[in-house]
């Protein structure tokens, strides 16, 4: 389990993040969502550990990780922008880490992974000659292949639409639950939130407003900036969402 207790960041004396608790239990799906500026990123770095904290206690599995740096807390990113190394083809963006560390994953578990994420037709390619979707199946092989304790995911679905968007989300989600990995996603598109995470985490100006499962967050919004977001945000999707949950809350 992942805990965050009494977490403040502030930047110059400006708080961005202000007495954050949380907690996340292992394999679960969580998503961070709130407007431009609320402190997403921020508090996703904070985990990561490339952030420092103002105060407060960051606490993994009852350790104190607080100080620990990044590469020791054993959690990864997938960033906003994928981060591929374009002089590498997919395959050997994929089995990059394992370079050094060749024993974190098996070469079936390699296998089974590119299957899973259906690379197995691009790993010849070079990075240019990937879809943003493919791109984002090669980013998330990539960290997977290092079987992180904790995997972040900044925006991973900004750059796709349509049927491509529905499949990464899927695949996401199995992964996920096949590989019990606990998932933190920063996104600013609600119905993202609500349909791929258990949980969702509600930030505005740094605060979180609710923090509950999508089907409590939408039928029982705890505070007015809860309620205007999500009708402001859901209303051109709102058919894909009602499906899910009951419409007369939405
Ligand atoms: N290194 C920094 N120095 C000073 N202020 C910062 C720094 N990083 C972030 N901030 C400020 O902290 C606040 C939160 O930023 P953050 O990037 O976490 O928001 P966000 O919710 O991820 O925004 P967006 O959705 O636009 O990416 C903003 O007001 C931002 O200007």
């Amino acid at each position: 389990m992942l805990e965050l207790v009494h977490v403040e960041k502030s930047y110059d004396r400006n708080p961005v993040l202000k007495d954050i608790n949380l907690s996340i239990d292992d394999g679960e799906i969580v998503s961070i969502l709130g407007p431009s500026g609320c402190g997403k990123t921020t508090l996703l770095n904070i985990i990561l550990g490339i952030t420092p904290i103002t105060s407060g206690k960051l606490i993994y599995n009852g350790t104190d990780i607080t100080k620990l740096p990044m590469e020791k807390r054993g959690f990864n990113i997938v960033f906003q922008d994928y981060a591929l190394f374009p002089n590498l083809d997919v395959k050997g963006n994929i089995r990059y880490g394992l370079r050094n560390n060749p024993n974190i994953s098996t070469p079936q578990e390699v296998e089974d992974l590119i299957d899973l994420l259906n690379l197995r037709e691009h790993l010849d390619k070079s990075i240019h000659q990937l879809s943003g979707g493919q791109k984002q199946r090669v980013a998330l092989a990539r960290t997977m292949v290092m079987k992180p304790k904790v995997l972040l995911l900044d925006e991973p679905l900004s750059a796709l639409d349509g049927i491509i968007k529905e499949q990464i989300k899927e695949r996401i989600h199995t992964i996920a639950k096949q590989f019990q990995l606990t998932t933190i996603i920063v996104t600013h598109d609600p119905e993202e939130a609500l349909t791929l995470s258990d949980k969702v985490i509600i930030l505005s100006d740094g605060r979180v407003e609710q923090y509950s499962s999508s089907q409590d967050i939408i039928t029982n919004p705890q505070t007015d900036f809860v309620k205007d977001f999500i009708i402001q945000q859901l209303q051109v999707k709102r058919s894909n969402i009602i499906g899910l949950f009951d419409e007369r809350a939405v």
